[in-house]
């Protein structure tokens, strides 16, 4: 057993990185850049990917096994709490899931989240006994309120999805830690290995995301620096940051020296 698991709802697991399966070129591209990642948790969008829904097209299960990996089926393209929901329920029938991320758009150029209705959904998500891993906003009180609700992990964004801007509010996401009831992971909007190091550094528990894979040139490579970045960046978290010091203070010993 893994010392420092990354526990969710109940469940413990060894990699705090999500990914998501969106933007790549094909199942296979897929299936490698998620070992790569060493993920075992990947989000799908149940609207945009079959896992059954067409019996006749090709399921991304066949390459992404539910007994190896845990699916986490995520609303992406909803607009509305209604359609969040629904969506859940279609993930219930299709695979026994309960285990989702919400997440409940507002503006297409954005893709902010509609708080408003994700508040809704997430209401009677909880009351259906789904478990809510939820998107949210980077504002302090939206993320307490969450996990009061009830939610199981809570998503703050680093920046717009697919802009791989990277941490745009580390001082929200430090408020946001500090306040945390629940696992706190950055979802959205990294960009390379160094964001998701520095989200790990600042406490997150982990970190979900898809563009900056795929969208990398290489991006098996990427989804390995991925992997490293966070481990580095949870490994530099747990061993605890020197101060900063505005002067220097000499690297080797000043008392007691040889020479005059
Ligand atoms: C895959 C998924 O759930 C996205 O909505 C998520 O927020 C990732 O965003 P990036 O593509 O910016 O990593």
């Amino acid at each position: 057993m893994q010392k420092d698991p990354l526990v969710i709802a109940g469940r413990a697991y060894q990699s705090r990185l999500l990914v998501g399966t969106g933007k790549y070129k094909d199942f296979a591209e897929t299936r490698v850049a998620v070992d790569a990642a060493g993920a075992e948790i990947i989000t799908v969008a149940l609207r945009r990917v079959n896992l059954g829904q067409d019996k006749d097209a090709p399921n991304l299960l066949d390459v992404l096994p539910p007994d190896r990996f845990t699916i986490l089926p995520n609303t992406a393209g909803c607009y509305t709490a209604e359609d969040a929901v629904r969506t859940c329920r279609l993930a219930r029938e299709l695979g026994d899931w309960k285990l989702v991320k919400l997440e409940v758009i507002g503006d297409p150029q954005t893709l902010y989240p509609d708080m408003r209705q994700t508040y809704e959904a997430a209401k009677v998500l909880i009351a259906e006994g789904f478990e809510v891993m939820v998107y949210s906003v980077d504002d302090p009180v939206a993320c307490k309120t969450f996990a009061e609700m009830g939610c199981v992990a809570v998503m703050p964004l680093a920046a717009p999805i697919g802009s791989g801007l990277g941490i745009r509010n580390p001082y929200n996401l430090r408020i946001i830690l500090e306040q945390a009831t629940v696992p706190i992971l950055v979802d959205a909007g990294v960009g390379t290995a160094s964001d998701v190091a520095v989200a790990m550094e600042l406490g997150c528990d982990g970190v979900l995301l898809n563009t900056a894979i795929a969208a990398a040139k290489d991006p098996i490579l990427m989804a390995e620096a991925m992997r490293l970045g966070v481990d580095a960046g949870r490994k530099a978290f747990l061993a605890g940051r020197m101060p900063r010091k505005l002067y220097a203070s000499a690297s080797s010993p000043v008392d007691g020296t040889f020479f005059e």
